[in-house]
């Protein structure tokens, strides 16, 4: 993936030490990391996704697969922690992550956030599951939620006014139901709620529209490292706030939001049109392409966190080279063992496989077997 932009500017971000308590189907671990490229082994059902999700854990504040972070404790215990030591450069910190009496803690040195809206973005993480495959095959919902997790850590202010956005949203629905439950008009309050959501929705739009703009061509030119094909690939954004400001839109929307109840037009609504070659790809492009475009799509939003942030987030791959035909794979190696890209992790039931893949760089490459009782140290 060449790209000058793309030149380290800051030492990359590390994991050097996990913690893990009553996460998902693991009772006490510890493991200690010193490679650019962490190989998880072990075979199917060992906790090889669940080892990359608690890392993510400690740069999302939560799980990448599970809405629910009750969901994360191990059955028949009480809770969950994680923790993390992350070096940069000479200094190292401690993050924690704590879910207990169903509340969740997140913490950097010890010191617990307000809002976890101030956390994410400062420990860059970058996912790719097989389960990516929604992302071109579901609903909206899982496109925004592609988007968002990049910008959320791109902008600290954006997450603030999606979290803020949200409740507003869920406050003017409850407001819409509550009226035609009672049979009153919403009067006034619709009009705060209304002015409300316009001061969080208008600038989410405006963060995904400008960030759009520029991140369809790396996709191209991820797309183009990957496949080598020659083809085009392109993401448009969709949005009611294309076509008019959001107090307007709100205004001329609000008979037919008293009659369905909800609220119909507004950024919880936006979607991304991925095309290749002119046509959706969705319904035309190939299962190889689909995946290509998904890789792409993924490597794009690295380099988009990497130019912004200066440094080369952290990777997680899961069971990619399931995945993978040989040509893609090798690419793949040849870019994440590259100057361009820092901490990996590379979850395999196949340890032989990821031996034999990163065999030319071993000094790069530690591997770590989960089904394995002993705890690193
Ligand atoms: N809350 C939980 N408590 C205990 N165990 C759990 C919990 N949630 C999931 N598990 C267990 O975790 C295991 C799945 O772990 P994971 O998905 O990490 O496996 P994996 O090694 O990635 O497997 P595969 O190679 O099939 O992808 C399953 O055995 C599941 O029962």
């Amino acid at each position: 993936m060449p790209d000058s932009r793309l030149i380290p500017t800051l030492p990359p971000l590390f994991l050097s030490r996990l913690s893990l308590t009553q996460f998902k189907n693991y009772g006490q671990r510890q493991y200690a990391f010193h490679r650019k490229i962490t190989g998880i082994t072990g075979p199917n059902g060992a906790g090889k996704t669940n080892l990359l999700d608690a890392i993510y854990y400690l740069s999302f504040t939560k799980s990448y697969f599970s809405g629910n972070d009750t969901q994360n404790i191990k059955y028949q215990t009480d809770g969950f922690r994680i923790q993390g030591v992350f070096s940069r450069q000479e200094t190292s910190e401690e993050v924690s992550c704590v879910l207990k009496g169903g509340k969740k803690t997140v913490a950097l040195n010890e010191a617990p956030y307000t809002r976890f809206s101030e956390h994410v973005g400062s420990f860059p993480a970058v996912m790719i599951a097989p389960d990516d495959a929604v992302i071109i095959q579901g609903g909206s919902e899982e496109r925004r939620r592609f988007l968002d997790s990049l910008l959320c850590q791109l902008h600290p202010d954006y997450l603030r006014h999606l979290i803020d956005y949200n409740k507003i949203l869920q406050q003017r629905n409850s407001l819409l139901r509550a009226c035609a439950e009672k049979q009153t008009a919403p009067g006034l309050l619709l009009d705060t709620l209304d002015e409300q959501l316009a001061a969080e929705g208008q600038p989410v739009f405006h963060f995904r529209a400008s960030f759009l703009r520029d991140f369809s061509d790396q996709v191209q030119s991820c797309y183009d490292y990957l496949s080598g094909s020659g083809e085009t690939v392109s993401i448009g954004y969709e949005s009611d706030l294309s076509q008019a400001g959001f107090p307007d839109l709100l205004r001329s929307n609000r008979q037919r939001d008293q009659l369905l109840l909800r609220t119909s037009a507004g950024i919880h609504r936006d979607d991304l049109r991925f095309r290749l070659n002119g046509h959706a790809l969705k319904s035309s492009a190939s299962q190889g392409q689909r995946k290509s475009f998904l890789f792409a799509l993924k490597l794009a939003q690295y380099a988009a966190l990497r130019i912004h942030k200066q440094l080369p987030p952290l990777l997680l791959l899961d069971d990619l080279f399931e995945k993978l035909d040989e040509q893609r794979m090798q690419r793949l190696i040849s870019m994440v063992t590259g100057p361009e890209f820092g901490q990996v992790f590379i979850t395999d039931t196949h340890a032989g496989r990821l031996e034999e893949a990163f065999k030319d760089h071993k000094d790069l490459f530690q591997q770590i077997d989960v089904a394995a009782e002993k705890q690193a140290g």
